[in-house]
């Protein structure tokens, strides 16, 4: 099977031209190809297909061989990879998703993607279309009790679920302890990403995230579109969000007019190959 391995600020996929290759079973793939000892290594499988709705499709999985509703640099990859090698010349761009049809914008240097601004939609706040099981209708600085500490949480649906905690210090934090305990934790039926986040200033967050079915990533797309517009319910931040992530930054912006998302960041390819299956 020929792959091609991507990044987007180190939130790494392997990704399988659908047009061209035929996947089975890709919960198995998945979970193969991501594997760093005995796989290609990877935070899971993005498959691109065509789509009878949009310009493409978008796959995604993680890498225990969950299926992720949306993945915000996975779709900048996409969109990198399906420009780069000629599936498309436009610039302006839709791919469908388990989330919906997003839009994208793609910024070219020299005929290759630089920059792609995607237009994420709407944040979803109602818990329990989130899903979260709450008392109230949507859970916004909720207490919330993990191994004997309480931590505030604000939860966010960005097509997938995302539960962001604000901390003073998320460089020193025990993620690889406290990760799976949210991602696991009773009140959310379809487990949870969560987003551990220092408010800088009014424009800048330092986060990591803690994916579910993956682990702690570099990056997660989604997730800083959901911090973004958890830092503006709780009135830490305003207008453009500059996020740091450990693989790089990406700018968020929840535009009032349209209570849309963007969120813009690189794409970039990091090798490629053929695997025996
Ligand atoms: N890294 C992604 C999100 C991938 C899916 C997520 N782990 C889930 O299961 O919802 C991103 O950049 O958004």
């Amino acid at each position: 099977m020929k792959f091609t391995k991507m990044q987007g600020i180190g939130n790494d996929y392997v990704y399988v031209n659908c047009f061209e290759e035929k996947v089975e079973d890709p919960a198995a793939l998945a979970k193969f190809v991501s594997d760093r000892h005995f796989g290609i290594g990877s935070d899971g499988l993005i498959l691109i297909k065509p789509s009878k709705n949009a310009d493409f499709t978008m796959d995604m999985y993680n890498a225990d061989g969950s299926q992720g509703e949306m993945c915000g640099n996975g779709i900048r990859c996409v969109a990198k990879y399906v420009y780069d090698k000629g599936l498309t010349d436009q610039q302006q761009i839709s791919i469908e998703t388990l989330a919906g049809i997003k839009y994208l914008d793609l910024t070219v240097e020299d005929g290759k993607v630089v920059l792609v601004r995607v237009d994420m939609g709407e944040p979803e706040l109602i818990a329990e279309k989130i899903p979260v099981i709450a008392d109230s209708e949507k859970v916004i600085d909720a207490p919330i009790e993990i191994d004997g500490t309480t931590y505030h949480m604000t939860c966010v649906s960005m097509g997938n679920p995302h539960c962001v905690v604000f901390m003073d210090d998320v460089e020193n934090f025990e993620i690889e302890k406290t990760g799976p305990l949210f991602e696991n934790y009773k009140d959310f039926p379809k487990r949870i990403n969560t987003e551990f986040v220092k408010v800088i200033d009014e424009h800048t967050l330092q986060m990591r995230v803690w994916e579910r079915g993956s682990g702690e990533t570099l990056a997660c797309g989604t997730g800083a579109c959901a911090t973004a517009v958890a830092a503006v319910l709780n009135g830490h931040c305003n207008g453009e969000i500059l996020i740091h992530l450990l693989g790089g930054d990406l700018k968020i912006e929840w535009d009032k007019e349209t209570n849309h998302v963007f969120m813009t960041g690189p794409a970039a390819i990091s090798f490629e190959g053929e695997i025996n299956l």
